[in-house]
């Protein structure tokens, strides 16, 4: 599939980043173009690695010039640059335009004008029923990007993209930070445990975008069908699984989070392609002169619920605890608990 081929993968540095890394490193690829703002961490990547087929650029989503730098006999781009914390986004929302918004366009703009074969752009739950800036700037980087696709014959250029849920223990995420509440003794601060979440590891979220890489129609959405759990339980299974007996404080829930996540709006589901454990979200084909848009109506706004972490697949706590055994982070937490 990538046999010989150039990849670019904006925000490369990131967690996702280097999960597609090293998926690609050791296949027949020729090259994999790492672009992101950090000289820093591009600079330990390339240390680590010490490996031609990685190439590093640094620039920004946001300056079109630096994007088109980077993107000259690229076939294919993974952007996964952007802004995801909700906090800081919350409280500057132009940053999340500038990056999530205008950064996305610039990249499908730069990617039309070196025929670049195929675009995956990578959004997240909060797009969808969005109540903070970060997920509103997401709903509009998903709109960007399926507007964009109409305007490129798809043979060209095929712009898709996918939404993801939570990525156990990502940087910063409540999983290492249980583990840590842990190792310290302290208290684990549980917001709401009847909170639930998505559960997917780093390595399906590359499934997913190469699923989509495979599957996807021009404007496509594409969904990895995952199951959650609550927060109760997910404190409870780690505590298990270091066999802990901290206490559990309640917190309450944070400033702009949801009780739980939505993956398919009921109105996509209304129209969303069953494909086993994916689903697919397609784009509409018409353009603004349709009559429905104005005159009509839709008859088919189904009885069908949404999709979220509420009425998807609930994990016990056993279930939980032979996802989280499964991470090498905790692999290599557990290890550093047994040498302490
Ligand atoms: O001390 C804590 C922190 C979090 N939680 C709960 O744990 C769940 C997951 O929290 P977290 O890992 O922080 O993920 P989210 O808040 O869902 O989203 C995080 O992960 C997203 C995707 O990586 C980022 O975009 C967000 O900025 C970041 O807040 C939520 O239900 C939280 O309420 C706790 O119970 N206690």
């Amino acid at each position: 599939m990538f046999n010989n081929k150039t990849i670019l993968i904006t925000g490369g540095t990131g967690s996702f980043g280097n999960a597609v890394m090293k998926r690609f490193l050791h296949s027949d690829i020729a090259e994999i173009r790492i672009f992101s703002r950090d000289e820093k961490k591009q600079d330990d990547m390339r240390k680590l690695y010490k490996t031609d087929k990685l190439k590093f650029y640094i620039g920004d989503v946001r300056d079109l010039a630096s994007v088109k730098n980077a993107i000259h006999g690229v076939d294919y781009i993974f952007h996964a640059a952007a802004l995801k914390q909700v906090p800081s986004c919350e409280f500057f929302p132009l940053e999340a335009v500038k990056t999530n918004i205008i950064g996305t366009d610039n990249v499908l703009t730069a990617a039309i004008e070196f025929g670049v074969k195929k675009v995956i752009c990578l959004s997240t739950d909060k797009a969808a029923y969005p109540i903070n800036a970060m997920g509103i700037s997401k709903a509009m980087m998903e709109k960007v990007f399926v507007a964009k696709s109409k305007t490129v014959l798809s043979k060209a250029t095929l712009i898709c993209g996918t939404r993801y849920g939570n990525v156990m223990a990502s940087r910063g995420s409540v999983i290492p930070l249980f583990v840590e509440q842990i190792l310290k003794k302290q208290s684990l601060t549980v917001t709401d445990p009847t909170m639930t979440r998505f559960l997917m590891s780093i390595d399906e979220a590359v499934d997913l975008v190469i699923f989509a890489f495979k599957n996807a129609e021009a404007g496509d959405i594409m969904i990895h069908k995952a199951p959650a759990c609550t927060i109760g339980v997910l404190a409870q299974a780690i505590k298990e699984i270091f066999n802990a007996d901290n206490d559990i404080k309640i917190i309450g829930t944070r400033h702009g989070e949801k009780l739980y996540e939505t993956l398919l709006t009921k109105e996509e589901y209304a129209i969303a392609e069953d494909m086993d454990a994916f689903f697919r979200v397609p784009a509409d084909k018409r353009d603004l002169n349709y009559e429905k848009y104005f005159n009509i109506g839709n008859q088919q706004l189904s009885s069908q619920d949404e999709y979220n972490s509420h009425n998807t697949l609930r994990l016990s706590i056993n279930e939980v605890k032979q996802k989280l055994l499964e991470l090498d982070y905790v692999k290599l937490e557990l290890e550093r608990g047994r040498r302490n």
